[in-house]
């Protein structure tokens, strides 16, 4: 079966692109499956910038062609925040209990059409002696007052989708992988996945 390596270090981000590709008859690695891989630091400003980072960094170090995925939560009423910073909004120790309970802190009182937000995830495709691509997409939708649900990672249990009805953790893999923001960013790939199955092994 071909493989892709996914620059990501994140189980659940890890597990969806595995839902998400399978379909494809796609072997996913993740970064996880390489413990010794180096880190890579998120300096930039944008996800563009961070999934770039992270996808450059790989491909030079697997000299194959690498996904990265750079993704967040951005909420109105905190202009943006945590964005960016979403993975360790809360701390080092991206925890994301913690992350949930910053940001429903930081809404108290915030009335719930005033709690508009969205996903981003940004991915950069790359391979070594070749320009870089990224294609972006959003999700969006409110933060509730409390966390519901068991699915998902991240905020997934605090971020309530509208044509749902539900949180993103209410909802069953196959309803997240419909609609969510690294599920459309992917389809945005569909014309370069040829390319980015032949790349160099
Ligand atoms: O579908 C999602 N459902 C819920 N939360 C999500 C989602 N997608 C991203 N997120 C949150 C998780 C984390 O707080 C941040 C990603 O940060 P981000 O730097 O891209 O990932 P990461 O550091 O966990 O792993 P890595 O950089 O190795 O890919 O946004
Ligand atoms: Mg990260």
């Amino acid at each position: 079966m071909k493989q892709v390596i996914i620059a990501t270090k994140n189980a659940g981000k890890a597990r969806e692109f595995q839902e998400l590709l399978t379909k494809k008859g796609v072997e996913v690695k993740s970064l996880l499956d390489f413990p010794n891989c180096p880190d890579v630091e998120e300096t930039g400003n944008t996800f563009a910038e961070n999934a770039i980072l992270k996808a450059e960094a790989m491909a030079h170090y697997f000299q194959t062609i690498v996904i990265a995925d750079d993704s967040g939560l951005a909420i109105d009423a905190l202009h943006g925040r945590p964005g960016v910073y979403s993975a360790r909004y809360a701390g080092e120790e991206k925890d994301d209990q913690k992350n949930i309970a910053k940001v429903l802190e930081e809404l108290k009182g915030v009335p719930f059409e005033k709690r508009t937000a969205r996903f981003h995830c940004a991915l950069a495709v790359a391979a070594p002696g070749r320009r870089t691509t990224v294609v972006e997409a959003t999700c969006e939708g409110y933060i509730t007052e409390a966390p519901k649900g068991e699915n998902g990672f991240g905020y997934d249990p605090i971020f309530f989708v509208p044509q749902k009805g539900k949180t993103m953790a209410e909802l069953s893999k196959e309803e997240k992988n419909q609609i969510s923001h690294r599920a459309k960013a992917l389809a945005k790939l569909e014309k370069q996945w040829d390319e980015i199955m032949n790349g160099k092994e």
